[in-house]
């Protein structure tokens, strides 16, 4: 099998905050997530939001359909983006081909039937959610990102956000992705943090050392948990929870959200002095 899934049922705050290490890994931590010549999914309950992964190697890789999203293909009713953290690669789509570079995100509208993956060196991140329209297929580059500078060097959250998803470049019914990167002894993301229970999120942490690690926050604002998060590991954030992160090291992440809105400034800010 080329294709492999596993389902995540979604978890209240209270159940949550009951849980140990193991069960709060299990429930929102995905490990393993990259392998070589294997598209790899994640469905979560949380705005199902499926988040995957597709490494083609020397071959190339189909997007099948999963039972989870109880369709013929994938993307019958669901829109999907996909970045690229590796070497360029290329994708096609109903028989298009698509170069995406390092860094390059495709939008893929809902209705694609025919949708491969290539390029040795090439590592697709996945992300989809349902739609319930179809909008066209796109690049979405760096350089046509909203970038939002925030944070200082003083309180090491000095960090550039990347919206690639925005009013210019893409419309969509559900996701909105971006990619955060960080002033250079910068370690803190989303510090202030925040909520938005209108959206899930995931964040897939990278380009970190191998023995280095992410301090993600999760939780009510007034009941944190934390995982220990390593290189290309990524955590499915529940709309009722925070989701920050301090790294031992350097790093960058993406971020993707799913739900009722797409409306980046619909955020609820927690105040420093409420954090517990
Ligand atoms: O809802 C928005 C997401 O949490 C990210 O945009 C936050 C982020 O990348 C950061 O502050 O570092
Ligand atoms: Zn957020």
């Amino acid at each position: 099998m080329t294709t492999q899934y596993d389902i995540r049922f979604a978890i209240d705050p209270v159940t949550a905050a009951g849980l140990g290490t193991e069960e709060l890994r299990e429930n929102f931590l995905i490990e393993d997530l990259f392998a070589l010549g294997e598209v790899r999914w994640t469905y979560s309950h949380y705005d199902r939001m499926a988040v995957g992964s597709a490494v083609p190697g020397e071959g190339s890789l189909a997007l099948e359909p999963i039972k989870p999203t109880g369709t013929g293909a994938f993307l019958e009713r669901r829109e999907m983006i996909v970045v690229n953290i590796g070497e360029p690669g290329s994708i096609s789509v109903d028989g298009q081909d698509h170069a995406v570079g390092s860094r390059d995100m495709l939008y893929i509208g809902m209705g694609a039937k025919d949708v491969r993956f290539a390029g040795n060196g090439a590592k697709y991140y996945l992300l989809s959610a349902p739609a319930h329209a179809r909008y066209p297929t796109t690049l979405l580059q760096q350089s046509g990102a909203k970038r939002l500078d925030l944070g200082s060097n003083a309180t090491a959250n000095e960090r550039s956000i990347f919206q690639y998803v925005n009013a210019d470049s893409v419309k969509t019914c559900q996701l909105v992705v971006g990619l955060t990167q960080f002033a250079p002894g910068s370690v803190w993301n989303t510090m202030p943090a925040h909520v938005h229970d209108r959206r899930m999120e995931a964040y897939l942490y990278f380009d970190l050392q191998p023995d280095a690690f992410v301090m993600h926050l999760m939780g009510e604002p007034q009941e944190t948990r934390h995982l220990i998060v390593r290189n290309e590991e990524a955590v499915l954030s529940p709309p009722w929870s925070v989701h920050a992160g301090a790294g031992t090291g350097a790093y960058t992440f993406i971020w993707a959200m799913a739900g009722d809105n797409v409306d980046y400034t619909d955020v609820d800010k927690v105040a420093m002095e409420d954090l517990r």
